[in-house]
C-alpha cells in the first residue's frame, strides 16, 4: 500500500498493491494493520457503505458532526468519479480549503477523508458504484452540508449545471456562510 499526502492534515490518498496474473488481478482492500502504520491513525471503522449513481450525479457536501463525527475510506468499485474534500476544522491550516481526487474502479485508488471535512463526488463515468469505510455509525440528526455550488468554494466538479443531478435534499442544503453556528 503506497500512502500520498495532500494539502488537507490527515487526508490521505491511498494506492493498494495490485497481484496481477493470468486469472486477472488480487489486492488487499483494506488492512487495518497496514492502514494505522502507514497513516499513523489508529482509525477503527464500524461502518460500510455503498452507493452506485448514474453520470452527473453528485452527492454532498455532507459531514456528520460532534460525537458523530465520521472519517471514511472512500473507493469506486465501477466506474469513475470526481471526489471532493472541503476542510471545516476551524483551527486548521487548510481551514475552508477543498482538494478534488478522480477514484476510479481502474487508479484504484482510495481516499482517507478525516473527520471535520466535507465530502462529495460527482460521477464521471456511465455508473459508478461507490464503497466507503466510516469510523462512526450514521446519525442523522448530527449532518450537517453545503450545496454543492456554494459560490464561496468555487468546485469544479467536472460536470455541467445542466447535467448535474441532485437529490432534493441536497438542493435545499445552505451556503457555508448561512449554516447555523
Ligand atoms: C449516509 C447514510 C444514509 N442512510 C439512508 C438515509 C437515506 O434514506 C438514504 C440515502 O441517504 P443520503 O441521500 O444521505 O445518501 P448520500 O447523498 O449518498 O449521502 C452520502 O453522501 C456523501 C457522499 C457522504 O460522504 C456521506 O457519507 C453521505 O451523506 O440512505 C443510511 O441509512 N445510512 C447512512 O449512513
Amino acid at each position: 500500500m503506497e500512502v500520498k499526502t495532500t494539502k488537507i492534515k490527515d487526508c490521505f490518498i491511498l494506492e493498494p498493491k495490485v497481484f496481477k496474473d493470468s486469472r486477472g488481478y488480487f489486492m488487499e482492500s483494506f488492512n487495518s494493520k497496514t492502514f494505522n502504520t502507514i497513516t499513523g491513525l489508529p482509525v477503527d471503522f464500524v461502518q460500510d457503505n455503498e452507493s452506485e449513481s448514474t453520470y452527473g450525479v453528485i452527492r454532498g457536501l455532507h459531514a456528520q458532526q460532534g460525537e458523530s463525527a465520521q472519517a471514511k475510506l472512500v473507493r469506486v468499485l465501477k466506474g469513475e468519479v470526481l471526489d471532493v474534500v472541503v476542510d471545516i476544522r476551524p483551527d486548521s491550516e487548510t481551514y475552508l480549503e477543498h482538494i478534488t481526487v478522480k477514484l476510479s474502479a481502474e487508479n484504484k485508488q482510495q481516499l482517507f477523508v478525516p473527520r471535520g471535512c466535507l465530502h462529495g463526488f460527482s460521477v464521471l463515468s456511465e455508473k459508478a458504484t461507490f464503497f466507503y469505510k466510516c469510523d462512526n455509525y450514521y446519525n442523522k440528526e448530527s449532518e450537517v452540508g453545503i450545496r454543492y455550488d456554494d459560490p464561496d468554494f468555487d468546485i469544479d466538479w467536472q460536470v455541467s449545471s445542466e447535467q448535474a443531478l441532485v437529490s432534493e435534499k441536497d438542493l435545499e442544503l445552505p451556503f457555508y456562510k448561512d449554516l447555523k453556528k
